[in-house]
């Protein structure tokens, strides 16, 4: 009899899994590569020295192979585990500037966030399996990065 517990389609099939992790951290819009005048043209506000608060909201998404026998793209619980290595302990509740070092060089704007941390879940994940960063800044600011 057929062992009907696996999916035994002839197609492979491609599923996307996402896991949302939310951290609070603080920063503020500097670019060492201008002048005080142009930073605060370009940044405004956000350029105050005080820095400013956001509750980021980051989805991780990884694309591949649903495996036929486990029925999973990859164990989420595993997920979870880079996640909070990559991104929850070194980013929440931290001064993005002055507590990581990638930030002293680059501004740390969400774009050069959602980079720092595909940059880092790469080098955990298994091999092309990230397909995705997306990072909620505010409710209404949201960046996407896909490796490119
Ligand atoms: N391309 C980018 N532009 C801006 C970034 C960024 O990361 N990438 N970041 C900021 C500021 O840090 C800040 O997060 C924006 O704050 P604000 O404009 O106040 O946020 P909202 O749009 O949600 O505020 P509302 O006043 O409710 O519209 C600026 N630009
Ligand atoms: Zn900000």
């Amino acid at each position: 009899m057929a062992d009907v517990s696996v999916n035994d389609s002839a197609a492979e099939r491609v599923g996307y899994i996402t896991r949302v992790q939310s951290f609070s951290a603080c920063h503020r819009l500097h670019s060492i590569h201008l002048s005080d005048e142009e930073n605060k043209r370009v940044y405004g506000k956000c350029n105050n020295p005080n820095g400013h608060g956001h509750n980021y909201k980051v989805e991780v998404t990884v694309r591949g192979k649903i495996d036929r026998l486990t029925g999973m793209v990859m164990n989420l619980t595993d997920l979870k585990k880079y996640i909070e290595d990559v991104i929850m302990t070194p980013l929440d509740h931290k001064n993005l500037d002055k507590d990581v070092p990638y930030f002293a060089s680059v501004v740390s704007t969400t774009e050069n966030v959602a980079v720092y941390i595909w940059d880092n879940m790469v080098k955990v994940l298994p091999t092309n399996l990230l397909y995705e960063i997306k990072i909620h800044e505010t409710d209404k600011n949201i960046v996407v990065y896909r490796g490119e």
